[in-house]
Formats: structure tokens, sequence, C-alpha cells
């Protein structure tokens, strides 16, 4: 396994407009690779928060990318707010898709999102709804699993009130868009989701995973799994968790 950091993905130059890209000794060219986002509510957290979870999918085999977007700041005077998130995530998946080819001397067939907490609305938005990368990108992407994952942000607030002036309001500052970016808006794109979910989860309670799963099960393939003992990055940590993700990639080809 070799892994290659700091890749940019253009446009706008930025430390976090970065993907690191772990890459299998032995490459099968018949599975998709994988995309995984970070979370850290918008304001906090690191690509490389996901170094072990890549680490773990590229030994068995699977080329993996880990995104940096821009982050929100708290001082009340960032310039980075949603969308932009989204965006920079969203810029970083199309040059992988454009640009694979020059790491791994193939074009894969597909790619499976996975984003944790915060990420998993972003890798949600990206999958489910128009315009945030062209059809032909749209197209690969084979399904999202999202794990611990915040999927409205006025539910979210109402759940969770003092979350508001801890990161909803720095990192959405403009409340007539939170609309717009709740996944709970009708699904443009028939893309399977994987809700996953660990029922000790301190910060994000398994019930709005649970009702957010009634919304995406609609989309055929779409899936979910309540695990059991792990608090809110554990989840991260466990193979429990690694067994279940790489699972995608043998099965959807
Ligand atoms: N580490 C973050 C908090 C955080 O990540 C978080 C807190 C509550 C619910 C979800 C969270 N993360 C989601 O990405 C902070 O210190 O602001």
């Amino acid at each position: 396994m070799k892994i290659i950091e700091n890749i940019p993905y253009g446009g706008i130059i930025h430390p976090n407009r970065c993907l690191d890209l772990y890459i299998p000794d032995k490459l099968n060219e018949s599975i998709s690779i994988a995309f995984l986002v970070h979370g850290g509510a918008w304001c906090t957290g690191d690509r490389k928060d996901l170094g072990p979870l890549a680490t773990e999918l590229a030994n068995r085999g699977v080329v993996t990318a880990t995104a940096g977007y821009r982050l929100t700041t708290k001082d009340g005077k960032s310039e980075i707010v949603a969308p932009m998130h989204t965006q920079d995530v969203a810029d970083g998946l199309t040059m992988l898709h454009d640009r694979i080819k020059e790491y791994i001397h193939f074009q894969p067939s597909g790619v499976v999102l996975h984003g944790h907490s915060a990420g998993a609305h972003i890798t949600g938005l990206i999958s489910l709804q128009s315009g945030w990368v062209s059809d032909t990108v749209a197209s690969w992407i084979k399904r999202n699993v999202s794990s611990e994952g915040i999927f409205c942000i006025e539910q979210l607030l109402k759940e969770y009130p003092s979350y508001g002036d801890w990161f909803l309001f720095h990192a959405f500052p403009d409340r007539s868009t939170w609309d717009r970016y709740s996944l709970y808006k009708k699904p443009f794109r028939k893309i399977p989701q994987t809700i996953v979910h660990s029922e000790q989860d301190s910060l994000l309670r398994y019930a709005l995973s649970d009702e957010y799963f009634k919304h995406v099960s609609e989309i055929p393939g779409s899936d979910s799994h309540l695990l059991h003992g792990y608090d809110h990055d554990e989840v991260l940590q466990a193979k429990e968790f690694y067994d279940l993700l790489s699972g995608y990639f043998v099965l959807i080809q």
C-alpha cells in the first residue's frame, strides 16, 4: 500500500482543497474505488481523521481517496460557509474522476462515497441532489454510505438546540437556505444509500438516522445498519464497520 498525499483538486488553491490517495499493492480493476469525507461539524476535522479507515480499505484492495475541504471558523467572520464545504468536496470528486487514471492507469468503473457525521450531509447532497457534480460524475457514484450522519439542519437544531451556537449558525448562517440543503427533499438521483449508526452515539441519536432511512428506503438497493457499543467517532475505528464498508466493493459490480 502506498499513500500519495496533498493532491490539489484545482481551482482555488488551499491546503484543505486536496485529496490523499491510498493505493493498494495489487489493483483489482473490477471493483469500485472509495471516496471518504470526514466530519467535525463543518468547523473541525481533517482528512487524516479517516487515515485508519482508508489504510484498512487499501490493505483490502480498495483504491481509497480521503477528501479535505475548507472549514468554517467560529470567530463570527468566517468567509467559508455553506454550501462551500459541499462544493469543495464535489470539486474534489470531479478531479478524482477526471485524473485517477494518472495514478492507477485504469478508469475505475465506479466510486462508493462514504461520509461521517457532517461529511454524510456533504456526500448525501452530492449523491442525491442535482447540480453539485456533472451527470457523468454522478453516474460514476454507485452508492453513498453515511455513518453517524446529519441529514437536516432544521431537525438537528430542534433535537439539539445547543448545536445552534456551537456550530450550525456558524456553518449555515443563512437560515433561508436550510430547506434547500435538507436531505428530506425528494431525491433527484436514485443512488442507493446505506445508513449506519451506533446506538451509543452520544452526539447524534440513532432515531434521527432511523427516521431518515424511512425517507431514502424508497431508493432501490438502500439499506441500514444499527451498530452497538460505539460512540460517535469510535465507529470509524470499528472492525465491524470496516467489514461492512468493504462488503460494498465486492457486491456492487
Ligand atoms: N468537533 C466539533 C463538534 C462535532 O464534530 C459535532 C458535535 C455534535 C454533533 C456532531 C458533530 N460532528 C459532526 O460532524 C466541534 O468541536 O465543534
